[in-house]
């Protein structure tokens, strides 16, 4: 990937011409109420445009068209390699189209053009590709049974489904989401986060380019109370995949109670610690990793390391490596490709993780916020119950406590209301998997930080995950409910066999 200049960047960035209309049935139409919402770039202030706000009718609309598309066959009963090949022509727009959507979307939430290149949209090509790949090789099965049937179990599309947004990666979640509910034979309904509409609705134009039906890939920006409750509790909804905040994450399951029991699948916040042993081989390399973990996306990240759990015996040897390490990362314009740490979404999450500076926990390195940029920050913590180390921030702080040994660091790791993912660094491999076993997070990585693969299973225990789990083969439970069928095969006497 060969990255432009800022300049051209900013050429690209004035060329842009936004979509700013809800996408339903194939086409840009004004929300219903004809009310629109401006939606800013968080690095300047200034205004993009004005984004369609669409609200309960826009919703009722949508799932009309979107029922229909289902009900009629036209993707959810095409033959599976027809909706691949719809998919993988899809991917292929995204990659002809990549420099414009990274400019868009860095635009639209801050983030780097760095990162939009070299991570975002590659990895949301892959996503799309990874899961198109994947439909025409999944088998139904048969189950033991007498010579006299067939159990048959067959996996058929959930049908209508809600794809609810976060904003800090708003490329990369549609395709996790879309990925395996379109190669399913779902048709969607995707509500991006009001802060990064203009990604989701330029991909669903490219959808239709791709030969994706209308009716199947329907794209309302809006509030979350003006289009995701609405969604939430719509009783033609059968399915809703959400990824967010706990909090929104519990109403979803409030309205899918009150509503038709459709089913829910949470991926929420983590509070995730980064443990390192005293036996940690190549301080320098873990040290790239914990910086990573805390500071890649402004900490905006789900799975962000937010705590590291540091053995007292290697504390200040990994600290100083550590420090070098952050300080490579510059910060500032999110156009120029030479920063890795660009604005966060919004004032009001600026806002929101400035707060958490100031008073309180020993400030080792950075501490500034200004104009919408918080530095990579990390924090000495000696009271376990300090606001930082109990709540997800979402932003690039890091809070370093100090254990004694590696039961105290495990004890530690799960002393949160989340369970999202963890990292352990050792070069024991018992304790390696000792510690790995008993963290009780959805994702584990040993001496390293990442995610894992398109091709494993991303969620969360305990407060930070329910029901089903994005990425994988896995994924694709989520937007497929399973069917038995017998067939009674006895020979009953009153037929001629021929
Ligand atoms: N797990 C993750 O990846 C994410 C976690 N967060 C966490 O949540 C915090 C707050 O960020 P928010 O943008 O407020 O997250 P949020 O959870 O409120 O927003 C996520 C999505 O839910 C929608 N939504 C909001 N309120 C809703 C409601 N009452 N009913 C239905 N849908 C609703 C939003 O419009 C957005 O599309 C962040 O500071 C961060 O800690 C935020 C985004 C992603
Ligand atoms: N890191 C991808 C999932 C998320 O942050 O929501």
């Amino acid at each position: 990937m060969t990255l432009l200049t800022t300049e051209e960047y900013k050429a690209i960035a004035a060329g842009l011409s936004f979509p700013t209309q809800a996408f339903i049935d194939g086409s840009f139409r004004p929300a219903l109420s004809g009310k629109s919402f401006d939606t800013l770039n968080p690095a300047t202030g200034q205004v993009l445009a004005q984004v369609a706000a669409c609200g309960a009718a826009d919703v009722d609309l949508a799932v009309e068209k979107a029922r229909d598309a289902f009900e009629d066959g036209r993707w959810s009963r095409l033959h599976p390699r027809e909706r691949k090949e719809a998919l993988i022509r899809l991917a292929k727009l995204i990659r002809r189209n990549a420099r414009e959507l990274a400019v868009m979307e860095s635009l639209d939430s801050g983030k780097t053009i760095y990162d939009c290149e070299t991570v975002d949209i590659p990895e949301t090509i892959h996503c799309l590709t990874w899961h198109a790949e994947l439909i025409d090789k999944i088998y139904d099965q048969t189950a033991p049974a007498s010579d006299d049937h067939i159990a048959m179990v067959v996996r058929e599309p959930v049908g209508v489904v809600g794809l609810v947004l976060p904003w800090n990666f708003p490329l990369l979640m549609l395709a996790w989401k879309i990925g395996p509910a379109l190669a399913a034979g779902c048709s969607v309904i995707v509500k991006p986060a009001m802060e990064t509409s203009l990604t989701a609705l330029r991909v669903a134009e490219l959808a239709m380019e791709a030969g994706v039906p209308a009716g199947v890939f329907n794209v309302l920006p809006g509030g979350g109370a003006e289009v995701g409750e609405p969604i939430g509790r719509h009783m033609d909804i059968d399915a809703v995949s959400f990824t967010g905040s706990t909090a929104t994450g519990r109403r979803f399951l409030g309205y899918a109670a009150e509503s038709n029991l459709k089913e829910v699948t949470l991926e929420m916040g983590g509070k995730n610690p980064a443990v390192v042993l005293d036996d940690a081989e190549n301080l320098d390399r873990v040290a790239a990793h914990i910086v990573n973990g805390a500071f890649w996306n402004m900490g905006e990240n789900c799975s962000a390391s937010s705590r590291l759990i540091v053995q007292k015996g290697v504390k200040d040897a990994l600290l100083e490596r550590i420090y070098a390490h952050a300080r490579e990362w510059p910060m500032g314009d999110p156009l120029d490709p030479v920063n890795r740490v660009g604005a966060l979404v919004s004032k009001a999450h600026f806002d929101k993780v400035a707060g958490y500076l100031g008073k309180g926990p020993k400030v080792l390195l950075g501490g500034r916020a200004k104009d919408g940029f918080v530095e990579p920050t990390i924090l000495d913590v000696s009271d376990r119950e300090a606001k930082q180390v109990r709540e997800e921030i979402f932003g690039p702080i890091l809070s370093v406590l100090t254990v004694d040994g590696f039961d105290e660091a495990i004890q530690l790791a799960n002393d949160t209301q989340y369970g999202l993912a963890a990292s352990i660094f050792t070069a024991n491999v018992k304790r390696a998997l000792r510690g790995a076993r008993a963290i009780r997070a959805g994702t584990v990585t040993v001496n390293s930080f990442g995610e894992g693969d398109i091709s494993t299973p991303f969620g969360g225990f305990r407060q930070s995950g329910f029901g089903g789990r994005d990425n994988g083969i896995h994924a694709h439970d989520q937007y497929t409910q399973l069917k038995t069928i017998w067939v009674d095969l006895a020979d009953d006497g009153d037929e001629a066999v021929a």
